[in-house]
């Protein structure tokens, strides 16, 4: 995945001013910065959800920048985004729940997408669960089945907007497991968008900050650690008091 140079106002807001990243492969890529730097802004870009004023956007070598909605069809299938108040039908078990992309984009039986859904279910370690409603479970569980009903398509790339904001500590390390595991055995490429420092220095290969509309460092969990950047000393230390600008 890859920006070039990508800029977007609303109005004469000027969110991001010239945002140059690329997305390897594989990785656990984090995207962080106060509410309001942009984050969202930034992925929504990837599945068109955004258009630029200015730079491009590649996935794989392809230039998804101007793509029609038709044609933005295909990469939507490609990259699924896992919203943060992604949320299950109550009153669907979950794996019909989990069953009803698939039910909608692909032509097979109710009987074949239950199958696939179950696959799905299996892979975030909910199988045994199926029958189940979304009521039964907890936050952690339920965020699981959301990212497994995003899996459906068999996406090569999956943006997860604050998987871990609101859920206890011991449902959001489960959802980190799963995003590693994703990336580790299914060789599934992430962003992940992201306030949870502990979620931050557990599961990221890469760390992009954003400021001011701009990134101001983009590098590995150590390069983090000892940056001397005042700014991304404060952000990851969760200083009250420093030069960032709130
Ligand atoms: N469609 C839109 N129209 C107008 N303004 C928008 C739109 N989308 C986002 N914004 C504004 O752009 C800025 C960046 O929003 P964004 O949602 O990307 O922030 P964020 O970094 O993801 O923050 P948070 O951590 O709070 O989710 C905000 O000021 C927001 O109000």
């Amino acid at each position: 995945m890859e920006f070039k140079g990508i800029a977007k106002a609303f109005g004469s807001l000027h969110v991001l001013r010239g945002v140059d990243l690329v997305v390897e492969p594989g990785e656990v890529f984090f995207i962080i910065g106060q509410s309001g730097a942009g984050k969202s802004v930034l992925v929504k870009h990837l599945i068109g959800l955004i258009r630029p004023d200015a730079g491009r956007i590649f996935l794989d070598d392809v230039d998804v920048t101007d793509l029609t909605e038709k044609e933005l069809y295909d990469v939507r299938k490609r990259c699924a985004m896992v919203f943060q108040n992604s949320t299950l039908f109550d009153s669907m078990t979950l794996l019909d729940n989990v069953a009803l992309p698939i039910r909608k984009h692909k032509s097979v039986s109710t009987k074949d997408a239950r199958q696939m859904a179950l696959e799905k279910l299996k892979l975030v370690g909910m199988a045994d669960y199926h029958d189940r409603y979304p009521a039964d479970f907890g936050d952690g569980m339920r965020k699981k089945v959301a990212i497994a009903r995003a899996l459906t398509l068999d996406p090569e790339y999956v943006i997860f907007d604050e998987p871990t904001t609101g859920i206890d500590p011991i449902s959001a390390a489960m959802v980190d497991k799963l995003i590693r595991h994703l990336a580790d055995h299914h060789g599934v490429t992430s962003i992940v968008i992201s306030h949870d420092l502990r979620s931050i220095f557990g599961i990221a290969d890469r760390i992009a900050m954003l400021y001011k509309g701009k990134l101001i460092l983009d590098g590995t969990r150590d390069d983090f650690r000892n940056s001397a950047d005042p700014i991304v000393q404060q952000f990851i230390t969760g200083n009250p008091s420093g030069p960032m600008e709130v």
